[in-house]
């Protein structure tokens, strides 16, 4: 079955003002819807970072794609690689392995073909992918520093949401409880880096006291130098499953890993598979966060489980700001993951509100997602809600995520440098 066309859709959907390592969120989030036309007028849908870079490079491949049987994945991927063709050169086993862009292009892609390809045979995607082996899965509370509000930059107002102000450990735990409360969550994330380490400790050690026996885990983003990476490892041995990318770069996460008890966890250090080797061979990261908007899409994702089995790593699940779509995509693919041994990151609590899916947002229930009823995803596009969320991309006149800017509007003199700490 022939791809006809190819849509993409860029879209802005409401986000909160959510602090990291480099800025805090703007109120708009940027995404890429992508529809796979088939020639008997199926559509396949996938999600994908946003903005006009990512957009134009969707569109850069976009005839290269159409007139490819959908079920050729492998097809695709490489005319995909043979148009970006900005693979660096990293030669050895290396060569013909697809560049970042072209893996990232080619996600939202893969996951539409297969989309499609589960409804041209009314199987899920999980089916195509071997089948499940959960029915439902695990998310984690994926907590954020946050402002109360959204600052009235242009005298249009300020921007209120429902979530409240956590600036502190006593809001960090609310925070929590509101999150846990409503979806369930059996495990606690705290993006930080962005206050003192003492402070941030004293959060996860709230979290603690609040949430006996929960699973918690601290990401800065590489925030912090090695020596405060192990100072934090330390303080917090009782408290964490794992010490996510605490710095940047194979050899300082190596150092820290000698230093602390619990395994550290990457989505910064170990973001191809030509990192793979260089971690594995220094002992960098105990648990990767595969990723497959980054890793070229659900079926090369399965591969990177694959490859940590091999080697004795974890392997969890990373997120970005998403709508459910992508979600749908990441369930199918965390069912299929046989040795997925944490709950996965998800931002949607944050985003769910502006989804572009009928009859959703996607429940959670006892934190867990339950694979979406097939066929494909299991979840169809409201063609409405796009169209609107498009023209607030439009309108927004916004082209990249940038959060430091964003943040420097409010404080003029913030300094992203990392290590901050
Ligand atoms: O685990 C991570 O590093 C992330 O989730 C990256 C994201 O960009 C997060 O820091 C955010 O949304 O600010
Ligand atoms: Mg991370």
């Amino acid at each position: 079955m022939l791809i006809n066309d190819v849509i993409v859709t860029p879209i802005a959907f409401r986000d909160p003002p959510l602090l990291n390592s480099w800025g805090v969120h703007e109120p708009l989030a940027l995404r890429c819807i992508v529809q796979v036309v088939l020639a008997d007028g199926t559509v396949g849908l996938g999600e994908c970072t946003g903005g006009t870079t990512r957009t134009e490079e969707l569109l850069k491949v976009r005839e290269a794609v159409i007139g490819c049987d959908v079920f050729a994945t492998g097809e695709i991927e490489r005319r995909i690689d043979a148009v970006l063709g900005d693979r660096p050169g990293i030669g050895g086993g290396f060569v013909g392995m697809p560049s970042k862009a072209a893996r990232a292009v080619f996600a939202p892609i893969e996951v539409a073909c297969l989309d499609a390809q589960g409804k041209l045979l009314g199987v899920r995607v999980c089916d195509l992918l071997g089948g499940p082996v959960r029915d439902a899965v695990p998310y984690s509370a994926y907590l954020f520093y946050k402002w109360a509000e959204h600052p009235d930059l242009d005298g249009s107002g300020a921007i209120v949401d429902g979530w409240g102000p956590a600036l502190d450990p006593a809001g960090v735990v609310a925070q929590a409880k509101i999150m846990i409360d409503r979806y369930g969550f059996e495990s606690i994330k705290l993006k930080a880096g962005v206050f003192p380490p003492e402070q941030e400790i004293a959060a996860i050690k709230a979290l603690a006291e609040a949430f006996p026996g929960m699973p918690l885990r601290i990401d800065p983003n590489g925030a912090w130098t090695v020596p405060t990476s192990i100072m934090v490892g330390e303080a917090l041995a009782a408290e964490l499953e794992y010490l996510e990318d605490p710095t940047l770069g194979q050899d300082g996460m190596a150092e820290v890993a000698k230093q602390v008890s619990m395994p550290l966890a990457t989505n910064m250090c170990v973001i191809g598979f030509e990192d793979v080797p260089g971690s594995v061979a220094k002992g960098s990261v105990g648990v990767v966060l595969s990723d497959h908007h980054v890793w070229g899409g659900l079926r090369h994702s399965l591969e990177l489980a694959a490859i940590c089995e091999t080697f004795g790593l974890g392997i969890s699940m990373h997120s970005n700001s998403h709508l459910g779509i992508s979600l749908a995509a990441m369930t199918h693919l965390g069912a299929a993951i046989r040795n997925l041994g944490y709950a996965c990151d998800t931002h949607y609590p944050w985003n769910s509100d502006d989804d572009v899916i009928k009859n959703g947002p996607l429940e959670f229930a006892g934190g867990t997602l339950a694979i979406p009823d097939g066929p494909g995803l299991g979840v169809e596009l409201d063609h409405d809600k796009l169209a609107a969320r498009h023209e607030d991309f439009l309108a927004s006149g916004r082209s990249q995520r940038d959060d430091t800017a964003y943040l420097r509007r409010v404080q003029p003199d913030y300094d992203p440098t990392l290590p901050r700490f």
